[in-house]
């Protein structure tokens, strides 16, 4: 079974499908991880992350060490990811290993979860069950904020702020798989929900979809 998680910037898609995809064996993929490599590499190639023919050759050159590289994580190579992102052959170079690890999940697992921003609409339609996290902007830039803190403790609230809101408008904005709610998405708003409230959540209607509620 394929589980798709999208949503924005730091509303806490990570975090949920990482935990459920651990609760259900199922195979997990950060698809914004491969958007970040891409855009990172850019970068590191001192490219413009809106070079079309730069980005498409980098994401080609995917390797899975890529993928590891702890710098990924930062609000610059957000912005990078984001504006790779909207490039429409970048999305379709990347598009066939998030459909197959979908489909078939490595190391004969039953079931995969992947989360992103065009999960539910775009790389998995069929998808049986899907969700759409949201959390106001303020909300998601404490927590990310929170986060990034903890590696650099000069890092600027208004800047994480600032970052968060123009990735929400050109991922909004795009023409090629913008970030929105699948139709039949369940739409949870965690702005008020720690992380096991929205888990908790999620569960219940996993545990419904299949039947194993009791
Ligand atoms: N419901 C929640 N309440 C408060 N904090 C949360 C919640 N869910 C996740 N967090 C925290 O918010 C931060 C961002 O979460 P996470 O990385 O899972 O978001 P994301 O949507 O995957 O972000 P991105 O799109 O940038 O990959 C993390 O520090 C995480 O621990
Ligand atoms: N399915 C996806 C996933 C991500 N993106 C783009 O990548 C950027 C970084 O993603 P994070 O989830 O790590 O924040 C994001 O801002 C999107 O532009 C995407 O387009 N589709």
């Amino acid at each position: 079974m394929i589980i798709a998680i999208d949503g924005p910037a730091a509303s806490g898609k990570g975090t949920l499908a990482r935990r459920v995809a651990a609760a259900m064996d199922y195979a997990y993929l950060d698809t914004g991880l491969l958007y970040r490599a891409t855009g990172a590499k850019v970068l590191a190639m001192g490219g413009d992350p809106d070079d079309a023919a730069v980005a498409v050759d980098a994401a080609e050159k995917l390797q899975p060490k890529d993928l590891e590289n702890e710098n990924l994580r930062g609000e610059e190579v957000g912005n990078a990811a984001s504006r790779v992102a909207a490039i429409p052959q970048v999305r379709a170079v990347l598009l066939d290993f998030q459909r197959q690890l979908a489909k078939t999940p490595p190391e004969n697992k039953h079931g995969a979860v992947l989360d992103g921003r065009d999960i539910g609409t775009v790389v998995c339609p069929e998808a049986p069950i899907k969700f759409y996290l949201t959390a106001s902007v303020t909300e998601r830039a404490n927590r990310r904020f929170k986060q990034l803190q903890e590696k650099n403790p000069a890092a600027i609230y208004e800047r994480v702020l600032n970052e968060l809101e123009e990735r929400d408008a050109r991922d909004s904005a795009r023409d090629v798989a913008p970030l929105k709610m699948a139709d039949h998405a369940i739409h949870i708003d965690t702005d008020r929900l720690n992380a096991d409230a929205v888990y908790n959540a999620v569960m219940a209607h996993i545990r419904t979809h299949m039947g194993t509620d009791d």
